[in-house]
């Protein structure tokens, strides 16, 4: 398993005996500026974009960068082994893809592109309710690999039914439902833009191809596109929703169930109380509450509540492998990344995909080793102190 992520390590270095660069940089945070250049500000302005001014996800940010590593020599690190068991399956590194909509806006390959990256590089990948091709297309694309749904909680349980249904028939082995989305936020980029891909029909396909969907319909979506696209808005999310109604879910799912926007302790006890799984750590990368905690902040509070009794999973500002390892550190077993994927799928189709997850994961072998730990089970809070930088 190892091996795969050093054998990147020496391509990447042994392209300096040659001279050839890589076709995308190895600093991710470079992506965002690239994929902007070559799609322009509207694609990019969504997926970059955050709420109200943009302090969560700055905050996502500073709340890693200011957790400094504090390494340790001496340790034997020669052998090292990034595999860890999440949600009863056995994943070769502690990563998986966030559920990331509309991702057509990015690339004309889309999902199905994204889901053969995961596949080709053994990580899971989470395909997003709100995804630009339907589930049954993903899941052929992507053969056996590992894949997990994220559920947005519709309105109307026919609906959610049937996604649960066909989301099972193909091959997804767990659920995520996404908590944080009952409204989409105040967004300013895509407000001032007028730029909202799903009101052009992008981003609705699982819904225009579900038959419980189009029986909500008075005539079929060609006829009247617009009349599906407000049924969709109308029944995407549903802000009534409380926790008796996660008891639904527990019913129409057997595989583990994963609870994706959890910031509070206290609904990290609710999950173990509503017979959840799971948890991700999140604040969707900052995109739903202007002015909310940083996700790294609320890790630790969570993972104390969650102990042995839910899988902790985080996501919200990972941008390279160091992140990763203070994530590990604070509590998580395994992280989610978002943006940086979709720009590598914006700049290079599947390919750039894997560039991401092999980047992101050579760095993580590096600095787990560099700091004197075998594996993603090393770090701990020892690990990390609070930097003034
Ligand atoms: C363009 C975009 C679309 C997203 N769509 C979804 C979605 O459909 N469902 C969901 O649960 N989260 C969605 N998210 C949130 C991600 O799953 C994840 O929580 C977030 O991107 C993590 O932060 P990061 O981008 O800093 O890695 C989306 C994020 C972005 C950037
Ligand atoms: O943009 C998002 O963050 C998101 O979650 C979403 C919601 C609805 C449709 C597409 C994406």
């Amino acid at each position: 398993m190892t091996k795969h992520w050093a054998d990147f390590q020496y391509e990447i270095y042994l392209n300096g005996m040659t001279g050839a660069v890589p076709r995308l940089p190895t600093d991710l945070t470079r992506l965002e500026e690239l994929t902007e250049q070559r799609l322009g500000p509207g694609p990019v302005g969504y997926v970059a974009g955050s709420a109200g001014s943009g302090s969560t996800a700055r905050a996502n940010r500073a709340a890693l960068e200011r957790r400094r590593i504090v390494p340790r020599m001496l340790r034997d690190v020669h052998e090292r082994d990034l595999s860890v068991e999440v949600l009863g399956r056995r994943l070769p590194a502690p990563l998986a893809l966030a559920p990331v909509g509309v991702l057509s806006i990015m690339h004309p390959e889309a999902e199905p592109a994204a889901a053969r990256a995961a596949a080709a590089q053994g990580v899971p990948f989470i395909l997003s309710s709100a995804s630009s091709t339907p589930m049954e297309q993903v899941a052929q694309a992507m053969g056996d690999g590992e894949r997990w749904f994220q559920l947005y909680w519709a309105k109307d349980r026919e609906v959610t039914k049937s996604f649960l249904d066909r989301a099972r028939a193909c091959g997804f082995t767990a659920l995520f439902v996404t908590l944080d989305t009952p409204l989409l936020a105040w967004r300013p980029r895509d407000l001032d833009q007028a730029y909202l891909p799903f009101l052009h029909g992008v981003g609705t396909a699982n819904y225009f191809s579900d038959p419980a969907f189009l029986a909500g319909l008075a005539k079929p979506v060609h006829e009247d596109p617009n009349a599906a696209v407000m049924h969709f808005v109308g029944m995407f999310a549903d802000p009534a929703k409380t926790w008796p109604d996660l008891e639904f879910l527990r019913e129409n799912w057997d595989g583990p169930i994963v609870l994706k926007g959890v910031l509070h302790p206290d609904d990290a006890r609710r999950a173990v109380d509503a017979g959840m799984d799971g948890v991700v750590v999140s604040n969707h990368g900052g995109r739903q509450v202007a002015g909310a905690v940083a996700a790294a902040d609320a890790l630790p509070k969570v993972a104390a509540v969650a102990g042995d009794r839910l899988t902790v999973l985080f996501d919200s500002g990972i941008r390279t492998g160091d992140d990763i390892f203070k994530a590990l550190a604070l509590g998580a077993e395994a992280v989610l990344v978002g943006r940086p994927y979709a720009y590598g799928l914006g700049l290079d189709g599947q390919a750039g995909v894997e560039h991401v997850i092999r980047c992101l994961l050579a760095e993580l072998d590096l600095t787990l080793a560099l700091s004197g730990h075998a594996g993603p089970g090393g770090p701990g809070a020892d690990d990390l102190e609070e930097g003034t930088a």
